[in-house]
């Protein structure tokens, strides 16, 4: 059974340090990842290998970053096209779109109500990094390329190596334990996920949503972030106390229920890619952010809300276990770099 289920949701919060620290590499920790990533196609982690201040330091590098005025923040520009995601994009540029089922993809007039700001890998000759000048905000490309690369001591080593320190990927390290306790839940060998995921073509993303009306979000009028399904394999997830995230009820398509802040948790979510390469088994739940139920100021704006997504790629075929004579492949191999881009070059 899922370590806890919030009320009103369906989602686990499951406390991974003991999948860390060895002592429950087995189930039940990794089943109860996959089974809520199967039934909501989300999951929350307590101690997943991040130390909370390390978190806190994220999103004040993140404040800083939108805290500059527009005329310094456009020195990184996003590129005209969304194929190439790196650097600033104003408010409003980003259109988030889900294609339809016939495989049609809508086109938005109006943009996001948010502002971002993309990087990834210095070695991802394909999406180059597109910094602020060095002066503009000193050290900001330093700390932000720690997210891929850092000396650091883990804890988790301790025992281990105790006068070592480490390079080490942190976000990536994250990832690459959440698809070790996949293959275990899958009763795979423990690396039949990690071996396809380089960390190369991932990507961080800074997000801020400004204040904004509570009624016009919830009229529809204007949107934080439309409702799609996320692009890659998994999506980790760090967001601030504002809450508006919303998950597509599994019960109820067309309804959507919340994914409150749940101190020191970092969210989990499936994206099609690993949908696709489960053989539909886990779900990638379609999210949007809206206006939390209580939380407009008596003006009735919103405050602002941070959040910082971290996902992946590689590619891609249906997992050994998920199909069968009796349940076919639905999906043809694909690289997840032609089917990611396509995604987000639609959505610029
Ligand atoms: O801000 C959020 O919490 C949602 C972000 C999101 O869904 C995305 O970047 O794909
Ligand atoms: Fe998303």
């Amino acid at each position: 059974m899922p370590t806890s289920l919030l009320p009103d949701s369906d989602i686990a919060v499951v406390d991974f340090a003991g999948f860390l620290d060895g002592s429950n590499r087995q189930a039940p920790v990794a089943d109860e990842i996959l089974d809520s990533l199967k039934r909501v196609g989300f999951v929350y982690l307590l101690n997943y290998g991040l130390a909370p201040d390390w978190v806190d330091g994220m999103f004040a590098e993140s404040k800083s970053f939108f805290a500059l005025p527009l005329e310094l923040k456009e020195l990184a520009p996003h590129p005209p096209s969304g194929a190439h995601h790196r650097g600033y994009s104003s408010l409003g540029r980003e259109k988030i779109v889900q294609p339809t089922p016939d495989g049609n993809t809508p086109s938005r007039l109006t943009g996001d109500v948010k502002e971002s700001f993309e990087c990834g890998h210095e070695d991802n000759a394909t999406s180059p990094n597109i910094w602020l000048p060095d002066d503009v905000l000193p050290g900001f490309k330093e700390r932000f390329l720690e997210v891929y690369a850092v000396r650091t001591f883990l804890l988790r080593f301790a025992t281990l190596h105790t006068h070592e320190r480490y390079m080490i990927q942190r976000f990536h390290q994250v990832e690459l334990d959440i698809f070790r306790a996949l293959a275990i839940a899958f009763r795979l060998p423990e690396d039949y996920f990690t071996q396809y995921h380089s960390g190369v073509y991932n990507q961080l993303r800074l997000l801020h949503y400004p204040p904004v009306s509570a009624e016009a979000l919830r009229r529809g009028d204007v949107e934080r972030i439309t409702a799609h399904s996320d692009y890659g394999s998994i999506t980790l997830l760090l967001q601030d106390a504002a809450g508006g995230l919303e998950i597509e009820n599994p019960h109820r398509p067309g309804e959507f229920q919340p994914v409150p802040p749940v101190p020191g948790a970092l969210i989990v979510n499936a994206a099609d890619l690993l949908m696709r390469w489960s053989n539909d088994t886990i779900r990638s739940a379609v999210h949007r952010v809206r206006a939390p139920a209580c939380g407009a100021a008596q003006d009735g704006l919103l405050p602002d809300r941070y959040s910082i997504p971290y996902d992946f790629d590689k590619i891609i075929e249906c997992v050994p276990g998920t199909w069968d004579a009796q349940r076919p492949r639905k999906y043809a191999p694909v690289t997840s770099g032609e089917y990611i881009n396509t995604r987000y070059a639609a959505a610029y």
